[in-house]
């Protein structure tokens, strides 16, 4: 392959993305927002002003979680939750769903725990993620605070992959291209 990064600008940051086979047939451009504190504080502060009014945000373990505590504490916002992919056994009575995504293409478990539950019955939800590709991640989210008795009032991530750049029930700050290898 000729490429071996792509060049990514988003929030007045820019990112040389590595890309790296997920398949036989597909390469993706890494986009990993760990350990990154300049890029996720910039995303955050643009995130937070296209969002409609909402009371809380929920991301699923693990790379949401920097950005979400970002937003919340640009929000105001004293709480956070977290959809875990493991049950803990400081979790009272989890709700539990599963997903497969782009990047791990394998079953995971996503749960919440009954507090976090309580915390979302009955409030309207942001859906936070660093990126939104198949959309799986996102809706088995949505699946756990549905459950909860939550109202999904927005999804949002940094940036959408692939077919996800066409979807008018998200938001986000920049497309990501698929690498297709065949
Ligand atoms: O739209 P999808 O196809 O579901 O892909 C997007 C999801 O995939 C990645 O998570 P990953 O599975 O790599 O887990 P991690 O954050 O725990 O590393 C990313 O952080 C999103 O949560």
């Amino acid at each position: 392959m000729a490429q071996k990064t792509y060049t990514l600008h988003v929030a007045g940051v820019t990112r040389e993305l590595p890309i790296v086979k997920i398949s036989d047939d597909l390469a993706i451009a890494s986009f990993v927002i760990l350990g990154d504190t300049e890029l996720v504080c910039a995303a955050a502060a643009q995130l937070v002003k296209k969002l409609p009014p909402v009371d809380i945000l929920v991301t699923a373990e693990a790379k949401g979680i920097p950005l979400v505590f970002e937003m919340s504490r640009l929000l105001g916002m004293k709480r956070y939750i977290v959809a875990r992919k493991s049950i803990k056994p400081y979790m009272e009575s989890p709700i539990v769903d599963e997903v497969v995504s782009i990047t791990t293409q394998k079953k995971q478990i996503l749960c919440l725990d009954h507090n976090d539950a309580s915390l979302v019955k009955g409030r309207r939800v942001a859906i936070i993620d660093d990126v939104i590709s198949t959309g799986e991640s996102v809706q088995a989210v949505e699946r756990l605070v549905t459950k909860a008795g939550g109202i999904v009032v927005a999804k949002a991530a940094i940036l959408a992959e692939g077919d996800a750049a066409q979807r008018n029930d998200i938001i986000f700050l920049e497309k990501l291209p698929l690498f297709p290898l065949k």
